[in-house]
């Protein structure tokens, strides 16, 4: 499936990464989701059991799917498209140090608006000023804005 079939989606938070505080993950990860939604008709419900349609996790090395992760460094994190089971699950890789809003370390909030537009049917983007351009690179989440390129991007599937 190209895109989610319904404008209302469910999201879990199953574990948190020890480098930074639990409502500093949730308030990255609350953000991270609206960053999307205001520019599409997407809601986001938070779940705290059972199964929701984004499950988030942090995990290290082989983690159960086929994507294991790759220590420090290298691949960041990964999310699946839309679909049953395992679509649109994100999965942040620990071994990496993820902050807050520090330029040392990766900024939770940036790799989770990223992997989100994964989770919602996006692919990497050949824009070198796009979020969903394939390599990381940091801003200020405070002063963050979607550019126009996933604007486009996100529209032109649930515009
Ligand atoms: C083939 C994929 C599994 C690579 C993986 C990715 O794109 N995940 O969405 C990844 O972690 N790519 C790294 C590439 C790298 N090490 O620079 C990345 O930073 N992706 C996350 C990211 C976060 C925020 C912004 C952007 N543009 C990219
Ligand atoms: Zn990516």
């Amino acid at each position: 499936n190209l895109k989610w079939q319904k404008n209302s989606l469910t999201y879990r938070i199953e574990n948190y990464t020890p480098d930074m505080s639990v409502s500093e993950v949730d308030d990255s990860i609350e953000k991270a989701l609206q960053v999307w939604a205001r520019v599409t008709p997407l809601r986001f419900t938070r779940l705290y059991s059972g199964t929701a349609d984004i499950m988030i996790s942090f995990v290290t090395g082989s983690h159960g799917d086929y994507y294991p992760f790759d220590g420090p460094d290298g691949t960041l994190a990964h999310a699946f498209a839309p679909s049953n089971g395992i679509g649109g699950d994100a999965h942040f890789d620990d071994d990496e140090n993820f902050t807050f809003r520090s330029n040392r370390g990766y900024v939770l909030f940036i790799v989770a608006a990223h992997e989100f537009g994964h989770s919602l049917g996006l692919s990497h983007s050949d824009d070198p000023g796009a979020l969903m351009y394939p390599t990381y690179s940091y801003r200020n989440p405070d002063t963050f804005v979607l550019p126009r390129d996933d604007v486009r991007g996100i529209q032109s599937l649930y515009g």
